[in-house]
């Protein structure tokens, strides 16, 4: 049989049991140490991170307080707060070994025991030790990703004018309960905003949960948002909670808001009426104590008005409204934004002190950003990446300059999804990013261009 990974620690003054303990424990598992001298136990764990400690709770001949056993499970608690200690106590010292419990300590065992009782109480003790580990091992990543995700969303540039303005607003709608919705093109920031509400709220120190409606598939909606019970579906192997509640006192950002289907909708609008969400196969309601911020690229008061949207919902969420800018419309901020991802992706990939021309900071102005700032970001990181020195020149970037490269690739070019991205590109560039014009020219109506822009990101 092969033997449990777990290394266990037995702490006692009888030479004797520490030795017959250790024969039949290093049968079972890893590694079995023994220590006759409670003293020493620091320096054990100063060498190993033990998961199970045996120890007794007397040391002193003739004395049986166990107050000896009490002093050295706080000492380890000390050392490894995920301790997981199991004292030994005599027969018939019931009241020591609550005593004992109450002080930290795991479980109990009787001396002299029987082999199959240690087994049993080591293993079962090690079930907690692995679980206390797990939730170790969950705080850690939730913290790192958080402040990944912090840092990530810490940097909130704009001195223009608009851009002040969507800072003094944040200012104000932050702390109240308020719905905001946050309108404006792709990658121009709106998450950033979501999150910038969230900080300034009372909130938080709650959770921010993100949902992107546009990647949900219609049968996920309900589960995805609301929760299911185990066997609502096939699928549903185990109780889940949806995000409205995993959102439970803190922000939801309900992302591409413009995209969802009228049936679902008319799901979401009920749940918002009713501040209360059943799990798909409950009748069981839950109030939700959510604040709602919900984002969208498209032009949600022509979508309503073609039918697309309904108004109800729309009045729901928009309190208060937070219209981004473009980039265009802020190319005052290129500099600053320019130099925060020079510095951003100079670190990342270990390319310090990267500058660039001022001929290129003016092409750079000049050039028609459809992407906003993500597609800014995109191409500084680009340049970087393929830059030889620390100077980015206008080669750098490929923004037109190697139009007739790209118009001697497009007519080599078969593939339907690429060059569908393309001709959308060419159509909205035409137009100056007028979406109206360009779905005209492009033979579709507006909402059919949203949705390709959305797929393509642009
Ligand atoms: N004002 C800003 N300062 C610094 N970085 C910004 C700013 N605005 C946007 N960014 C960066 O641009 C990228 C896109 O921002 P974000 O995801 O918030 O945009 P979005 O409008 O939510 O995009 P989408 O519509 O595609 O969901 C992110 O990496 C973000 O950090």
């Amino acid at each position: 049989m092969a033997k449990i990974e777990a290394k266990i620690l037995i702490v006692d003054d009888d030479i004797d049991v520490l030795n017959t303990a250790r024969m039949y424990l290093k049968q079972q598992f890893t590694l079995v140490q023994i220590e006759s001298n409670p003293e020493l136990i620091p320096l054990h764990f100063e060498r190993e991170s033990f998961d199970v400690v045996l120890l007794d709770m007397n040391f002193k001949k003739g004395e049986n307080d166990g107050s000896d056993g009490l002093h050295w499970l706080n000492q380890i608690l000390d050392i490894d707060p995920n301790a997981i200690v199991i004292l030994v106590t005599a027969y018939g010292e019931f009241d020591l070994a609550v005593q004992a419990i109450k002080s930290g300590g795991t479980d109990f065992i009787t001396k002299p025991w029987k082999n199959e009782k240690l087994y049993a109480t080591i293993t079962s003790a090690l079930q907690l030790r692995h679980s206390k580990l797990e939730v170790d091992r969950l705080k850690n990543t939730t913290k790192s990703i958080t402040d990944d995700v912090e840092q990530k969303y810490s940097n909130f540039l704009g001195n223009s004018a608009p851009m002040q303005r969507v800072f003094s607003l944040i200012e104000k709608v932050g702390p109240t309960d308020a719905n905001v919705l946050i309108l404006g093109e792709n990658g121009t920031g709106k998450e950033l905003a979501a999150r910038a509400l969230h900080k300034k709220s009372d909130r938080a120190n709650q959770v921010f949960i993100k949902v992107d409606l546009g990647s949900i598939s219609e049968t996920l909606f309900e589960s995805e948002l609301f929760g299911h019970v185990k066997g609502a579906f096939t699928d549903a192997k185990e109780d889940k909670p949806g995000r409205f509640e995993l959102a439970q006192g803190g922000t939801l950002f309900l992302d591409e808001i413009g995209n969802l289907s009228l049936p679902l909708q008319a799901k979401l609008l009920s749940v918002l009426q009713q501040r209360k969400v059943s799990r798909v196969g409950s009748g069981k309601e839950i109030p939700i104590d959510i604040r709602l911020v919900c984002a969208t690229n498209m032009p949600l008061y022509e979508v309503v008005d073609e039918g697309e949207f309904r108004q109800d919902l729309l009045y729901r969420i928009n309190t208060v409204e937070l219209k981004m800018p473009s980039l265009s419309e802020r190319i005052e901020d290129m500099d600053i934004l320019v130099e925060h991802f020079l510095n951003v992706f100079g670190k990342k990939y270990k390319k310090t002190n990267m500058r660039i021309d001022a001929g290129t900071m003016n092409k750079l102005k000049k050039h028609h950003w459809p992407g906003n700032i993500r597609e800014l970001e995109h191409s500084v990181e680009r340049a970087i990446i393929l830059a030889d020195g620390n100077k980015l020149g206008p080669n750098d970037f490929m923004l037109g300059s190697t139009k007739a490269t790209a118009k001697a690739q497009e007519d080599e070019n078969l593939n339907i999804t690429e060059n569908e991205k393309r001709l959308i590109l060419k159509a909205l560039d035409k137009h100056n990013g007028n979406v109206t014009r360009a779905a005209k020219e492009l033979g579709l109506d507006r909402l059919a261009l949203y949705r390709r822009m959305q797929k393509y990101g642009l």
